[in-house]
This record gives structure tokens, sequence and C-alpha cells, in this order.
């Protein structure tokens, strides 16, 4: 648990999936921090400091010592605070974990952002197509109720994208990115994960979020 010395902050903004995992990963620990409302129209001088590199969110801070990249602060989360574990302990899957949150990162994220922030049919379709064969090989890959067995581990942080994020997408832009029939333990996993107590309780309210999505799909189809 954090002590009282513990300074624990996270500059976010509500609604962004990366951001999002951290809360998941702090709520699990159950940790308290402070959230530092982010404005990314006009990037606070603390963001900027803290994240030089990147410029992004989320940045979660430490007693003044600032971590970005979602996965990479989730995975100091959980060597900093041992209750109730996220990664495996045992080599091999921790591996596993890894390379398979680094999927979602590399063969999903993009790809479902890119089918959707398109009105080019030929770039839609190509990207929908790599989401559909990324999800496959997540399809495959659930064995149990969640990716990390009974409990919520990194792949199911991770992918908390897929769950609540891209069937937003998917509706706004009139796509088929995600489609229940054809990923069925996928799908059953989705309800698991955003029904979850915890996670539940982190998710930002999806009508806002959806609202947010549809004005900017909109913008962009009026636009071209
Ligand atoms: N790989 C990063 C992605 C973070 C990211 O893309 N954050 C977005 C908000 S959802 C951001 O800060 N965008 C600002 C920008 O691109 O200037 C992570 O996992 O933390």
């Amino acid at each position: 648990m954090a002590t009282n010395k513990e300074e624990l902050s996270l500059l976010g903004v509500i609604g962004s999936p990366f951001v999002c995992r951290v809360q998941i990963a702090l709520k699990l620990k159950g940790i308290e921090y402070k959230f530092l409302q982010e404005n990314m129209a006009n990037k606070s001088e603390l963001l900027l400091k803290y994240n030089p590199v990147h410029k992004k969110i989320p940045v979660f801070v430490h007693n003044e010592k600032p971590i970005a990249e979602s996965l990479i602060i989730i995975e100091y989360i959980d060597e900093t605070w041992n209750q109730n574990p996220i990664l495996p302990s045992h080599p091999y899957q921790k591996a596993l974990a890894r390379f398979w949150s680094k999927f979602i990162d590399d063969k999903v994220v993009g790809a479902a952002w890119k089918a959707f922030m398109t009105v080019d049919e030929k770039e839609r379709e190509k990207n929908t197509e790599e989401v559909l064969e990324a999800l496959q090989f997540l399809e495959n890959e659930i064995k149990d109720k969640f990716f990390g067995g009974e409990e919520i581990g990194l792949v199911d942080i991770a992918a908390v994208f897929i769950a609540f994020w891209v069937p937003i997408f998917q509706e706004i832009g009139g796509l088929r990115l995600f489609p229940s029939d054809k990923f069925p333990k996928l799908y059953e996993w989705s309800q698991e994960l955003i029904n979850h107590p915890v996670v539940k309780e982190v998710l930002p309210p999806r009508d806002p979020v959806f609202a947010f999505f549809k004005a900017r799909y909109e913008s962009l189809v009026a636009s071209k």
C-alpha cells in the first residue's frame, strides 16, 4: 500500500484508453493517487517537463519521479506494490504477457484508430482487415475467463481498448472491427472485463466518450 509519505499523481484525461489502463492497475492495487486533468489542446508545463520526449499522457509521478508509457507504468506499479499481482511471476508467463500486450499496441491500437479516423474507403478496409487479423490471434489466445486466468492481468488491462473503445469506433464509423459472431470468446471476455467491478468503476461513462469521438469523426467527414 502507498504510505502517507508517498506522493502519487497521474497526469491524464478522462476518456483516454491509455490513462484508463493505469487507473485500472492502481485500482486493482488499492492505491490512492491524485488525478491531474491535462488539457490536450494546451499541454501543461508539467506534462512537457515530465514527458518531454513524447509529450503524451499518461504520466505517473511517484515522489516527483515521472514515468511515461502506460504499459511501462503498469509494470512499475506492479513491481513497486506487491498486492494483487498484475504480471505473472514465472519468467516465461511474464514474457508472454509482455508479448501480447505489446502485440495489442503494435497490431490493434493503431490499425483500429486508422480504420476509424479516415474517410478513404481503401484505408478503412486495409486497417479493418489488420484489426480482424490481430483479433483472431487474441481469440485463439483466450483460454480462461481473462487472459490473465481467473484474475485480470497485464494483457486484459492493455486490451481494455478492445473491450470498450473499439466497439465505440465500430458503431460511430459503421465498421466491422470487432464482430461478436466472428470472435465469440473475445466478445465474452470483453463483457467480463467491462463488467468487472474494478474496471467498471474506472471506465469513463460511455455516453460522453461516444459523443466526443462522434464529434471528431463528424468533423473529419465534414472536412473532406
Ligand atoms: N503509447 C502511449 C500512448 C499514449 C497516447 O497516445 N496518449 C494520447 C492521449 S490518448 C496523447 O497523449 N496524445 C497527445 C499527442 O499525441 O500529442 C501509452 O501507452 O501511454
